[in-house]
């Protein structure tokens, strides 16, 4: 119910690993960008290691992986062809996790503002956004390079509740791994780990005020008690 909140609070989610389930196209297309000067294809064991702070991280990480040296120019080329390649076949694989939409629609509907701060790149997070349905959802999205800085960075969370019209002290922030927990630390706001994304270790151990283990949990009330405890 809107009367609950005296002022608006806004919720702000991470989107690989906590609203969408990105990582089967994160890896095809990475392995299809490094397939290119031989390395040997990662597998879905890698991805807690090399998701979060988005593509030229991922790449890199890639080469760390496999105890290669990555040249400047050999990156700039490989960026290109990994945007190439997962922008061409975007959405692909990935799918919004379960209970997200219903989850989003009961806090809209007691009049939660909602936002979306990820590392993705913008150019790739808005129309994978779109092509999912999630768009409308949201007041704010903002990408890693939406600002001059990007999570871990307090800027990002902060410039996201700017644009958003909301206040830090009524903000929230819900991801899946260290980046967003940090992030939400170093704004000195509350924040949720999904247990079900991308995190390298048990989401209980990144240290957020809550752990979930589905957007099932996440009602009004919750949100509310968040606010309380802070
Ligand atoms: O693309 C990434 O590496 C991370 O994206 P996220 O911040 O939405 O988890
Ligand atoms: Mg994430």
């Amino acid at each position: 119910m809107t009367e609950a909140f005296l002022t608006n609070p806004l919720v702000i989610f991470d989107l690989d690993g906590t609203l969408v389930d990105t990582a089967p196209d994160l890896m095809d297309s990475l392995n299809h960008t490094i397939s290119a000067v031989g390395l040997e294809p990662v597998t879905f064991d890698d991805v807690t290691y090399l998701v979060g702070q988005g593509v030229k991280v991922m790449i890199s990480r890639a080469f760390e992986l496999r105890k290669t040296h990555l040249d400047d120019e050999t990156a700039a080329k490989l960026f290109d062809r990994f945007m190439e390649h997962y922008r061409a076949h975007m959405p692909g694989k990935s799918t919004v996790y379960p209970g997200t939409i219903a989850c989003l629609e009961r806090l809209a509907g007691a009049g939660i503002q909602l936002a979306v701060c990820t590392n993705k790149l913008e150019e790739l997070a808005f129309p994978l956004m779109d092509q999912l349905g999630l768009t409308s959802h949201f007041q704010v999205i903002t990408g890693g390079d939406s600002f001059a800085v990007r999570k871990p960075d307090a800027g990002h969370i902060l410039g996201t509740i700017e644009r958003a019209g909301g206040e830090a002290s009524k903000a929230l922030m819900i991801g899946d791994s260290i980046n967003d927990i940090l992030a939400a630390k170093n704004a000195g706001i509350p924040s949720i780990a999904v247990s079900f994304g991308y995190s390298h270790v048990p989401a209980a151990e990144l240290e957020p005020t809550l752990v979930i283990d589905s957007f099932d949990e996440l009602t009004p009330a919750l949100v509310e008690k968040l606010f309380a405890q802070s």
